[in-house]
C-alpha cells in the first residue's frame, strides 16, 4: 500500500509557510474604566502579539486593542478597536497606574551606532526623550524577563529599571596618548555573564529616572556580592523592593534553572539601607505587590538539585514582616488533582482585586491550567479544569477581569476573557473569545495514561494524530530539561507533522514537572535509564495497539531530550528508523567543563557543583559510549554555533562517533543560534531537514 505522508519538499514548505502564520500572544494590558455618557463601563484591552516572518527572516511584534463593555462582573459587549499595528525598537513599555502616560524604553540606530531612549509621552505628545546611551550613567537597559523591568512609581514621578553597571573604557598599556577615565591594561579582561540567552548580562544595576528633572541615578546600597532584578516600588514609594542573586563564587545559568540562590530584598531610598527579606538560603522569584499595598506574594524553591521543581508559594507581610507559605510542595497529585505549582514566574498582574486570591497559570501533568489560590487558606482551586483541554496562560489581571491565550495541539491561540467570580462564590468563569483562532482540519489529539510496569508508577504521555491510515507513521519527541514538560499546546512543528501524515507521540517521562514533586526527584542519578526506559515504554504500548507500522518509527529530542533520543538509539538499535537531535547532551564529563550549569551535569552523579569531575562522572560517560558503539540509525544533528547550554562540541563529538562507525549522518550548523534554534532561518530550515531526514529514512 502507498504512503499518504507528504514527501514532497514544495508541498511541505507551502504547508509550513500556511501555518507560521498563526501569531502567538506575548502581553496584555487593561487599561482605566471609563464611563461612558450613557452610563455605561469600559475598559481597553492592548495586546501584543508575535509572528514568524519568513520573508524578512524575524519574528515580527505587532499589537492590537480590544473594547470590553462590562458591569464588573460579566462582558457585557466586545470586540476590536482598529487593526494591528508593528511594533519596532520598543525594548520595554509600561503605562502608568492611572493611564494617562507611557514609558517606552527604545532601542534606535543612529549613524550606524545603537542608542537607547527612554521616553515618556501624554495623550498625543511624547513629552520626553532622554538619551540613555548620552547620559552615560549605565549600560545597555536589561529588556530580559529574567532580570528586567520598567516600573512606574505610585506618584507617577520615578522610574525604575534595570541596566547593565558602567563600565571605564579600556585601553592598551601602549596606549600613547591615554585618555582620561580609562582603565589601562583592562582590554582583554574576561567577565562572567549569567549564560544562556544572557550573555551580555554580567552586573545589573538598579536605575530610576526622576521624570521632571530628567536626572538618571543608580541606587546605591546594593550588595556588592548580589546582582538585583525584578524590581518594583515599595508601597508609598519609599524604596524599592527586588530579587537579588548571589554571583559568588561564579555566575551560573540562570535560563530554566529558577534554583539559584536567591533572595527578596528592600533598598530604601533616603539612607540607601538594605534589607534582606526572605531567607537566604533558597532560590526566589517574581514578587508581586497586592493591589492593598500590604503582601508580596513570591515563588520560592530549593537552591541547586533539580534545576526545576515543584514551588512553594510564599507571601510577605509588608508591616508585620511576617512570611507565610501559602501552597507547599506537593510530592503526589491530590485526589482533587492539584499536582503543586511549577512556574518561574508569575504574570505581571496576578492578584484579585480584594487582595485575597492569586492566579497561576501551570502545568498539571500535560495541561496547562488557571489556578485559584486563596491567600488566607492556601485552597487552591483550578479555574479551567472542567473546561476544553488544552493550554490556558493568564496574560494579566486588572480589576478582577482576567485575560489568558488559550491554545491547543490543533487550535492556535487564541484571546479570551472573563470575570473572575466574587471571593467564596462556586460560580463557572463565562469566558468571552476576543480573537478566535482555526481549528486545524486533520489534526485530532488525545491524552494518554498508561500504568507502567511496578518501577513505573507515574507517567502520562499525550499523542497527536494525523489523518490515521494503515501506513501512519509514530514520530516520537521528546520533552528536555530534563525538568520540563511537553503541555497539549499549539506547536508549529507538530502541527505541520501531523499535516504531512505523521503521528507524534510527545513523552512527559518521570522526572517531568507537573506530577509532583516525587516525580521530579525520581530522575537524578538515572538519567540514561529511567527517562529511556519510560519513552521506550510508552511507545511500545502505543505500538501495541496496532495502528502504527513498527517499521516506521522516528525519534527526536532536544537538549536532554535529544540525550534520551541518542541514547534510545543506542539501547535499542533495530526499532528507530530515524532520528534527530537538536543540541543534545552527549558527554557528560565533557558537559560539566563547558556548559553554563554544570551544577546540574555534576547533581547527575550526586557530586557537588564546585568541585572537579570525579571518577563517577567518568562512568556514566563510559556508559553514554558504550551505547555509541551500537547505534545503526541514521541520525540527523542540529547545533546552534552559540549554545551556552548545551556547547555545540557535545553534538561535534557524536557526529565524530557515528562517521567512526560509519553510520549516517548529517549536521547543521547554525550560525548565530544559541540553544533554542529559534530563529526564523534556523527553526524553518531545520524543520524542512527534519521532515525530509524522515520521510527519506522511513522510506516514504
Ligand atoms: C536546564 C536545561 O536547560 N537543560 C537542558 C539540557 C535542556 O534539556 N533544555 C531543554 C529545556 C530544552 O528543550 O532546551
Amino acid at each position: 500500500m502507498e504512503s499518504q505522508v507528504m514527501t514532497n519538499p514544495e508541498d511541505i514548505s507551502k504547508l509550513y509557510r500556511e501555518l507560521s502564520l498563526f501569531p502567538s500572544l506575548t502581553r496584555a494590558d487593561v487599561g482605566p474604566v471609563i464611563t461612558s455618557q450613557y452610563g455605561g463601563k469600559y475598559s481597553n484591552i492592548y495586546t501584543e502579539w508575535s509572528q514568524r516572518d519568513l520573508e524578512r527572516n524575524e519574528n515580527v511584534k505587532f499589537c492590537r486593542q480590544y473594547i470590553v463593555f462590562h458591569d464588573d462582573k460579566s462582558v457585557v459587549y466586545s470586540g476590536p478597536s482598529g487593526n494591528c499595528t508593528e511594533i519596532k525598537g520598543e525594548l520595554l513599555s509600561k503605562d502608568s497606574p492611572s493611564g494617562d502616560m507611557k514609558a517606552v524604553v527604545r532601542e534606535s540606530i543612529i549613524k550606524g551606532e545603537d542608542k537607547q531612549f527612554l521616553e515618556i509621552w501624554s495623550k498625543n505628545i511624547k513629552v520626553k526623550s532622554i538619551n540613555l546611551t548620552a547620559l552615560k550613567k549605565h549600560g545597555k537597559v536589561y529588556e530580559d524577563d529574567q532580570f528586567g523591568c520598567l516600573v512606574w512609581s505610585h506618584s507617577e514621578t520615578h522610574l525604575l529599571y534595570v541596566a547593565e553597571r558602567k563600565r571605564l573604557k579600556a585601553e592598551s598599556f601602549f596606549q600613547v596618548w591615554p585618555s582620561k577615565h580609562t582603565l589601562k591594561g583592562e582590554q582583554f579582561v574576561f567577565y562572567e555573564d549569567w549564560g544562556e540567552t544572557l550573555v551580555s548580562k554580567s552586573s545589573p544595576v538598579l536605575c530610576v529616572l526622576d521624570i521632571e528633572g530628567s536626572n538618571v541615578s543608580v541606587l546605591e546600597g546594593v550588595p556588592d556580592n548580589i546582582s538585583p532584578g525584578q524590581a518594583f516600588w515599595a508601597p508609598s514609594d519609599t524604596g524599592v523592593v527586588f530579587v537579588g542573586w548571589w554571583h559568588e563564587p561564579f555566575r551560573l545559568g540562570l535560563k530554566y534553572s529558577p534554583n539559584r540562590r536567591s533572595s527578596l530584598f528592600y533598598v530604601d531610598l533616603t539612607g540607601g539601607q538594605c534589607e534582606q527579606l526572605s531567607s537566604g538560603s533558597s532560590a526566589v522569584c517574581s514578587p508581586k505587590l497586592s493591589p492593598d499595598q500590604c503582601r508580596i506574594i513570591y515563588l520560592e524553591c530549593a537552591v541547586y538539585g533539580p534545576h526545576q521543581q515543584c514551588s512553594r508559594l510564599c507571601m510577605y507581610d509588608w508591616y508585620t514582616k511576617r512570611t507565610s507559605v501559602v501552597v507547599d510542595v506537593v510530592k503526589r497529585p491530590r485526589e482533587d488533582g492539584f499536582a503543586g505549582i511549577y512556574s518561574s514566574s508569575l504574570s505581571p498582574l496576578c492578584w484579585s482585586a480584594d487582595s485575597q486570591r492569586i492566579l497561576v497559570s501551570c502545568p498539571q501533568g500535560s495541561r496547562k491550567d488557571l489556578l485559584l489560590v486563596e491567600t488566607t487558606t492556601g485552597s487552591v482551586t483550578s479555574l479551567t479544569s472542567k473546561s476544553p483541554g488544552g493550554s490556558w496562560s493568564l496574560l494579566t489581571i486588572e480589576r478582577n477581569l482576567m485575560v489568558v491565550s488559550w491554545s491547543s495541539p490543533n487550535c492556535p491561540p487564541s484571546l479570551r476573557v472573563g470575570f473572575l467570580p466574587l471571593g467564596g462564590s462556586r460560580e463557572e468563569v463565562d469566558w468571552v473569545v476576543l480573537e478566535d483562532s482555526q481549528t486545524q482540519p486533520d489534526i485530532d489529539w488525545q491524552i494518554l495514561n498508561f500504568t507502567p510496569p511496578p518501577e513505573q508508577d507515574n507517567s502520562q504521555y499525550h499523542l497527536y494524530l494525523g489523518e490515521t491510515s494503515p501506513w501512519s507513521l509514530l514520530c516520537l519527541s521528546l520533552s528536555g530539561g530534563p525538568h520540563s514538560v511537553i503541555v497539549a499546546d499549539w506547536l508549529l512543528s507538530s502541527s505541520v507533522l501531523c499535516r504531512m501524515g505523521f503521528a507524534i507521540l510527545l513523552v512527559n517521562y518521570r522526572g517531568s514537572i507537573g506530577y509532583g514533586q516525587d516525580s521530579i526527584l525520581s530522575l537524578p542519578g538515572n538519567v540514561g535509564t529511567q527517562d529511556v526506559k519510560d519513552v521506550q515504554f510508552a511507545v511500545e504500548s502505543v505500538l501495541r495497539g496496532g495502528a502504527f507500522d513498527e517499521q516506521k518509527v522516528a525519534v527526536a529530542g532536544g537538549s536532554h531530550g535529544g540525550f534520551v533520543a541518542c541514547h534510545l538509539i543506542g539501547q535499542y538499535p533495530e526499532f528507530y528508523k530515524a532520528c534527530v537531535a537538536r543540541n543534545p547532551v552527549i558527554n557528560l564529563a565533557s558537559m560539566i567543563g563547558s556548559t553554563d550549569i554544570p551544577d546540574w551535569y555534576t547533581l547527575l552523579s550526586l557530586y557537588h557543583c564546585f568541585s572537579v569531575p570525579c571518577v563517577c562522572v567518568l562512568t556514566v560517560t563510559m556508559y553514554v559510549t558504550v551505547v555509541t558503539i551500537q547505534v545503526k540509525t541514521p541520525v540527523l544533528l542540529t547545533l546552534g554555533e552559540d549554545d551556552k547550554r548545551v556547547p555545540p562540541k557535545q553534538g561535534i563529538e557524536y557526529y565524530r562517533a557515528l562517521k567512526a562507525l560509519q553510520v549516517p549522518v548529517r549536521l547543521l550548523w547554525y550560525p548565530g543560534n544559541n540553544h533554542s534554534l529559534s530563529k526564523v532561518d534556523a527553526e524553518s530550515d531545520g524543520f524542512m531537514n527534519i521532515a525530509l531526514w524522515m520521510t527519506q529514512h522511513l522510506s516514504l
